[in-house]
């Protein structure tokens, strides 16, 4: 049976919409391959500077390639350094600023002209001079729009990626930012990670014995701890660990081999702890531990494993020795501290309750937990 002519579509048309319909897909195709192509290529950029050793190194990575992977014709990087410590410290350890032209510093956060507030969000528009000029010191000749994009850690502004491009539809107020946002988070953690690992290493605040911090980096850490603890309202505990009886530890087994007892003691003491936690050799054969997100009674806990990890097994020193080594620990929390005094004034109060706990400890026959209070 025939159909009506009516119904029936002309083959010329359907060829043509065959034809219509490849090219679409096609169309599609590229683009997909296309946006494929930019993901490795960012995500290859990513490894860079995940992998960054040291600031220099990082810094050069994102201003060599970044341009590149982004198709970007100008890419500077503006970071808040109060006090010019970074800029001291990164110049004591060598960092060649002159080769680094598109590396600024600003003294204050505000000077990033970004809104205030909890969550400041990327500018994004025409290039203008006037308001731009700063953070592009020697712009690509025809730069046409830019991208300020804040970088952020723990809700603090640290700096601004500014990406510049000769393509003023680049960068428009209405595009969205997901991707420049997710661009400059990552490369905020690895600025704040090799900024802090360059600071480490210069202000020398691990103990070069068993590697651990140092004193001075503990003291530091308890006040901005103890600050943070009461804005963020979590409870945090300290820790004094020392030695039974090490003198005698040294005489039996020599200095040499007394060194390798705290080495493995602090490796024992780290193997409970979380890694938000913090390490620190006081001194001579004492050890400090400041628990974040513990209270008094889950610090005791954490204080009893290491002292069983301590006991429990003996030490196995070089020449085949073992020996049985104790610890005696006082542990007490920032609860019992009264909020509202200074903060220096209060880590004193918590680290002296620490102490007497200590202290306590010891008298009442050692390889034992204290707790303050
Ligand atoms: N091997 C070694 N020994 C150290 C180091 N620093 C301190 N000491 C020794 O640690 C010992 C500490 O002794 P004391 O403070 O009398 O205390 P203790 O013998 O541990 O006795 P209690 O703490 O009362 O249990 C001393 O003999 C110090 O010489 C170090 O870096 N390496």
């Amino acid at each position: 049976m025939h159909q009506p002519d009516a119904v029936l579509p002309d083959l010329h048309d359907l060829v043509a919409e065959n034809e219509a319909l490849r090219a679409r897909i096609g169309h599609v195709m590229e683009q997909a391959q296309r946006n494929h192509d930019i993901m490795c290529r960012h995500q290859a950029f990513d490894l860079e500077i995940v992998g960054a050793a040291n600031f220099p190194q990082l810094v050069g990575t994102i201003f060599r390639l970044l341009p590149v992977v982004s198709d970007l014709d100008s890419v500077t990087l503006s970071l808040v350094d109060t006090d010019a410590d970074i800029y001291t410290v990164m110049h004591k350890l060598g960092v060649d600023f002159e080769t680094l032209p598109d590396l600024l510093f600003c003294e204050h956060a505000v000077e990033l002209g970004f809104d205030a507030g909890e969550r400041p969000r990327p500018r994004l528009g025409a290039y203008d001079r006037a308001l731009h000029g700063a953070m592009f010191p020697q712009p690509a000749p025809g730069l046409r729009s830019v991208a300020l994009v804040p970088l952020m850690r723990n809700q603090r502004l640290i700096g601004s990626l500014n990406l510049g491009s000769n393509d003023s539809e680049r960068f428009t107020p209405a595009l969205g930012t997901d991707f420049v946002e997710h661009m400059a988070s990552i490369i905020a953690i690895c600025l704040e990670n090799v900024i802090s690992n360059e600071m480490l290493k210069y202000i020398g605040l691990t103990d070069p014995l068993t590697g651990i911090y140092n004193r001075r980096y503990i003291d530091r850490r308890l006040v901005e701890e103890i600050a943070r603890a009461w804005r963020q309202d979590y409870q945090i505990a300290f820790m004094f660990i020392d030695v039974d009886h090490f003198k005698q530890v040294n005489d039996k087994v020599g200095h040499q081999a007394g060194d390798d007892v705290l080495r493995e003691v602090a490796a024992r003491i780290k193997m409970e702890l979380r890694v938000s936690d913090a390490l620190a050799r006081f001194g001579g054969e004492e050890f400090v531990v400041l628990l974040i997100n513990a209270d008094l009674q889950a610090a005791a806990r954490v204080a009893d494993r290491i002292r069983a990890g301590m006991a429990d097994k003996p030490f196995d020193l070089a020449g085949g020795q073992y020996l049985n080594v104790s610890v005696s620990i006082g542990v007490a929390a920032l609860g019992a501290c009264a909020r509202g005094h200074a903060v220096e004034a209060v880590a004193q109060q918590l680290v002296a309750a620490a102490d007497g706990a200590l202290y306590r400890a010891k008298e009442a026959g050692r390889n034992r937990v204290v707790t303050a209070g």
